[in-house]
């Protein structure tokens, strides 16, 4: 790929696992292609990520680059959980918005030896105020939208949804309804498969006018990033064309930077790591004892909660099918009261013998671990991204936000697993597992092996991925010289 010396790219992710991750591999992309970057993290997410990982070793590598940082406006012991996420986002748009600006008009970014910045390429979820500074600023700026393709389609039809009466829910609403209101999903998209806060009468709830802000604006940004590929959204992305002039699809990324780094021979990068959490590697070694695809592997992202209850009920499932299981127990997944100590004798003595349980894996390596056959997820999109580019089926039990419509597609449209969407019961779970790696076991692994199939086409050279990089590239490299 041509490289690009000349341009300076600020990139700026919404402060959360999913969304870090995500975009720090974007910057990795970018840093290949010889672009400047500068990564702005919140004070809070970068000493999270230099105490868990080797991040500024990493990306010290790459001509330019540089981590910037920028306060949240939340004290040191806020929470930072999704039911706060209301107060994280207000505070983003109150306190940090004017030291972002402050930021950039007095050019704190650049130096004699980096060029004037060329464009933000800012997370579509905190796009509004950034999009303020950028244009207040004449800064080109570029969104990057963390959710699928399809996700991003369902949220910009919100406002078709409400109008047409599909929305808000009457309270006794059939969850199974059909929405007629999202162009190429008329057929299986279903009231329960919309974002969780379009659930409730209050339309306000989790202030779904937010999303309905945030994603309607992007038609005026220079381009939308998306992290997914031609082949796996085609229909979604055809829609959402007909309203964004320019969408760089350079999805799966964790696969292209793969590819990439490998072209250039950086083995090193192997065992990268985005984590805002300490990895417990101990998972691995027990892996390395397990026979081939014996293991369900079992984690709810960085964020989702389960109350103790669901906690039992799936524990019971994992024991009870009799498979081998690794399960990610955040320290706050378990929300509400609960004592560790008071767990059934049954559930002990079966995790003894077939289960191993950890707080925060190397969860790329896990899934593509041999040892691994199935992965109960809540379909945040960088895990499902991980569990299709690794060949492993999913059972999905979305939590909120775009895991809904996620885990819709993941059982319904790429036949990729099973979705268990809305119930938590022991015996589901033992039968879902045991369906999925046992009874339709051979029917995914056909879907899957094919999936594979086109990622590794898309992120090959002359694949569709592979090639919009290179015209993401070249587009910040003529912004750079100066063309619109
Ligand atoms: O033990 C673990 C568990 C997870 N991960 C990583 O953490 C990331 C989690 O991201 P994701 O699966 O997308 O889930 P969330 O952290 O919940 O991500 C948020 O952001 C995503 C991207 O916008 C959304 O799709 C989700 O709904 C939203 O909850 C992934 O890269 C995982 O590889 C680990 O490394 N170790
Ligand atoms: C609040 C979560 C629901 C979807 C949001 C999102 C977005 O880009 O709209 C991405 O991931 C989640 O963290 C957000």
């Amino acid at each position: 790929m041509e490289q690009c010396p000349t341009a300076h790219v600020l990139i700026f992710p919404f402060p959360a696992q999913g969304h870090v991750n995500s975009m720090l591999k974007l910057a990795e992309l970018l840093g290949l292609a010889g672009i400047h970057v500068t990564f702005l993290n919140t004070d809070f997410i970068q000493e999270r990520l230099v105490r868990y990982t080797d991040i500024e070793t990493r990306f010290s590598c790459y001509p330019g680059f540089q981590f910037k940082t920028v306060s949240d406006g939340l004290s040191a012991d806020h929470p930072r959980a999704l039911d706060k996420f209301m107060e994280m986002y207000d505070s983003l748009n109150s306190k940090t918005k004017p030291l972002l600006r402050e930021m950039l008009a007095s050019n704190q970014l650049g130096s004699n030896t980096r060029p004037s910045l060329t464009c933000i390429i800012v997370d579509g979820l905190i796009s509004s105020f950034t999009s303020d500074i950028a244009n207040e600023l004449q800064i080109p700026i570029i969104y990057f939208r963390t959710i699928s393709a399809s996700c991003f389609w369902a949220f910009f039809s919100l406002p078709n949804i409400i109008e047409a009466g599909e929305l808000p829910v009457r309270g006794n609403e059939d969850m199974d309804h059909l929405i007629t209101t999202v162009p190429g999903m008329e057929s299986f998209l279903r009231y329960r498969d919309l974002p969780s806060f379009c659930r409730g009468i209050d339309l306000n709830h989790f202030n779904l006018p937010i999303f309905v802000t945030e994603t309607q604006r992007s038609p005026q940004a220079h381009a939308l990033i998306l992290n997914t590929f031609e082949d796996l959204e085609g229909p979604a992305l055809s829609h959402i064309r007909t309203h964004c002039s320019k969408v760089y699809t350079i999805g799966p990324l964790h696969s292209l930077l793969k590819f990439q780094l490998e072209a250039k021979r950086s083995l090193s990068q192997s065992q990268s790591s985005n984590s805002l959490f300490e990895v417990d590697r101990s998972c691995m070694t027990w892996l390395d004892a397990q026979p081939l695809k014996s293991v369900i592997y079992v984690s709810f992202g960085s964020i989702s909660t389960m109350t103790k209850d669901e906690h039992i009920e799936f524990w019971f499932g994992l024991v009870n099918c009799k498979k081998r299981f690794l399960w990610v127990l955040r320290s706050d997944l378990v929300v509400g009261e609960h004592d560790r100590n008071e767990v059934p004798i049954e559930l002990v003595e079966g995790t003894k013998e077939r289960g191993y349980i950890v707080s925060w894996t190397p969860q790329e390596e896990v899934l593509a671990h041999r040892a691994i056959g199935g992965f109960l997820t809540h379909s945040g999109w960088n895990s499902t991204w991980e569990s299709i580019v690794a060949g492993v089926p999913m059972i999905c039990w979305p939590s909120f936000g775009d895991q809904q419509l996620n885990s819709r597609f993941v059982s319904e449209v790429w036949k990729l697993g099973l979705d268990m969407k809305d119930v938590c019961d022991r015996f589901i779970v033992e039968k879902m597992v045991n369906d999925l790696m046992g009874e339709r076991r051979e029917e995914f692994m056909k879907s899957t092996t094919e999936m594979v199939r086109l990622v590794r086409k898309s992120v090959s050279e002359g694949g569709s991925s592979y090639c919009n990089l290179g015209l993401l590239v070249e587009d910040i490299r003529l912004m750079s010289m100066g063309a619109d």
